[in-house]
């Protein structure tokens, strides 16, 4: 007895704990099937160090995996089980139809709905649910129904047209729009977010927060699992204002709507409205890009401006500048920060490099779009880049879409579903408030608008504000 005791002795369990680590640091260091990869030793030896930057740092380590490119090359390691790649042309091995991709379970489990289209990691199971949802959003469908798109976004500028002469928060409206749009289109509710009258700003508000929730679930397992069983009030007491909202959403919201719905949904909410968002503040910050759309849409129509109705996708999808201007749009704001690892069953080979299968390879769309061999003068918002006026661009007539290194809806087996229902509603949206209004955006540059941490979605300065002084065009 008293020697079992002296086994369990402090000074032995310490021992013991430290020896396990550095038995597994060493193998992780120099005997790890990715010990070969280049990268940070400590990104090896321990996850902690992307933890260091995701929750310390509060979203850090997408800009850090940017930094490790520059100085490890191409394909580095940023975990102990991880790779990171940046090159557009692995990009189409990564992302296509043929073979077997699963999703990185640990990065999108933290979602805590891992019986979804859009989170569900394995390859098979994806396949079911995604065949099952898939008509629903085909191009012809959008078309069929774009009914649903033009109202909408009359009711929406209906609404704005009440702000005349004061300010309105342009986002918390383009949120609003593309709720109802979404929630319409594929729940077949009316849940009428553009007829409240803060345009039901908290549940913009409460995407924020899903941003923060999911980094620390990444890494604290439990932490999902024990909110969902604390009351509200008390979580909420040393919450911040974006959590407080989401944790409403979360316990509230989940409870009735199943997995697959909401999160189908949900995917149309803040990914639509934030790039609207930064074109919106592009558009009516630049006078030129005003004026030349304006010039486009004018000649593309013959009513008189004030009195428009939003004019169909047949009209406004010819339309090469409007096509540029949201082309650009989506290279700045791709909805997604993170990085999207996958997983296969094979072997892939990056140059000399033999990635073992089953390891987690991933790409940072943001990275891609905001590099600059691809896109010089990378942060400006240029659309003319894609009708061949400046640098870098190239081949307008499709958004540019086929064209290496700019993905902005991601691709193979698990692209954006949702692509042609967003493409409608940024094109009519756009048309619609370009012909209709002029704005003086407040407070706000364009740096509030850029990627400034990773919240699975692009988290910016600005969250879900964008105020401006609203006038009726010509006025
Ligand atoms: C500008 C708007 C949008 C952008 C940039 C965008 C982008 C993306 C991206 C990059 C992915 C892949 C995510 C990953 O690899 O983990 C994705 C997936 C998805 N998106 Fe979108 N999205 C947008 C709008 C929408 C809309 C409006 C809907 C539907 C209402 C939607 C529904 C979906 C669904 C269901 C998936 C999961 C597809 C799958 O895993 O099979 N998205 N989106």
């Amino acid at each position: 007895m008293e020697s079992v005791a002296r086994l369990l002795s402090w000074g032995n369990v310490v021992g013991v704990v430290f020896v396990y680590y550095l038995t597994l640091g060493f193998y992780r260091l120099f005997l790890h099937p990715l010990a070969r990869f280049p990268g940070p030793k400590l990104a090896a030896v321990s996850r902690w160090y992307e933890g260091y930057y995701d929750l310390i740092k509060g979203g850090q380590y997408t800009h850090k995996i940017k930094e490790l490119h520059k100085k490890y090359g191409p394909i580095i390691r940023i975990s102990p089980y991880e790779l990171h790649v940046i090159d557009p042309a692995f990009f189409e091995v990564l992302y296509r139809m043929d073979g077997r991709w699963d999703k990185y379970a640990w990065t999108y489990d933290a979602f805590g709905a891992r019986n979804s289209t859009i989170f569900g990691s394995d390859h098979d199971a994806h396949k079911a649910y995604r065949s099952a949802i898939a008509p629903l959003f085909s191009k012809a469908k959008i078309d069929a129904r774009q009914d649903i798109v033009l109202k909408n976004v009359d009711k929406f500028c209906e609404r704005i047209a009440g702000f005349a002469g004061t300010t309105v928060n342009l986002e918390a409206a383009t949120g609003a729009l593309a709720r109802d749009i979404a929630n319409e289109f594929i729940l077949g509710k009316k849940y009428n977010d553009l007829d409240s009258d803060d345009f039901n700003y908290a549940l913009s508000v409460a995407s924020l927060g899903t941003g923060k929730f999911w980094r620390t679930n990444k890494f604290i397992r439990w932490y999902g699992p024990a909110l969902k069983m604390m009351p509200v009030d008390w979580v909420s007491k040393t919450a911040d204002q974006g959590m407080k909202a989401f944790l409403r959403l979360f316990k509230a919201a989940f409870k009735h709507i199943r997995q697959e719905v909401g999160t189908v949904s949900g995917a149309g909410y803040e990914t639509t409205a934030s790039a609207l968002r930064l074109i919106f503040f592009h558009v009516f910050t630049n006078p030129p890009i005003l004026h030349r759309l304006r010039q486009e849409l004018d000649s593309a129509t013959t009513t008189t401006p004030l009195k428009l109705e939003p004019l169909p996708l047949k009209t406004l999808l010819p339309l090469p500048y409007l096509t540029a201007v949201l082309t650009e749009g989506l290279r700045l704001s791709p909805a997604v920060a993170t990085r999207a690892a996958r997983i296969s069953d094979k072997d892939l080979f990056y140059g000399a490099w033999r990635i073992p299968a089953r390891t987690p390879v991933g790409m940072t769309t943001l990275l891609m779009h905001t590099d600059e061999k691809l896109y010089p003068d990378a942060m400006r918002f240029d659309p003319g880049r894609w009708l061949g006026e400046g640098a870098g661009g190239g081949g307008a007539k499709k958004g540019g879409l086929g064209r290496r290194g700019l993905a902005p809806f991601g691709r193979g087996t698990r692209g954006c579903l949702g692509m042609h229902l967003a493409w409608a509603e940024m094109y009519v949206a756009l048309a619609a408030l370009v012909q209709r209004f002029d704005f003086v955006i407040e407070g706000a540059t364009a740096t509030d608008f850029e990627f400034e941490r990773d919240d699975f979605s692009i988290g910016t300065k600005a969250g879900c504000n964008l105020l401006a002084r609203v006038s009726l065009r010509g006025n």
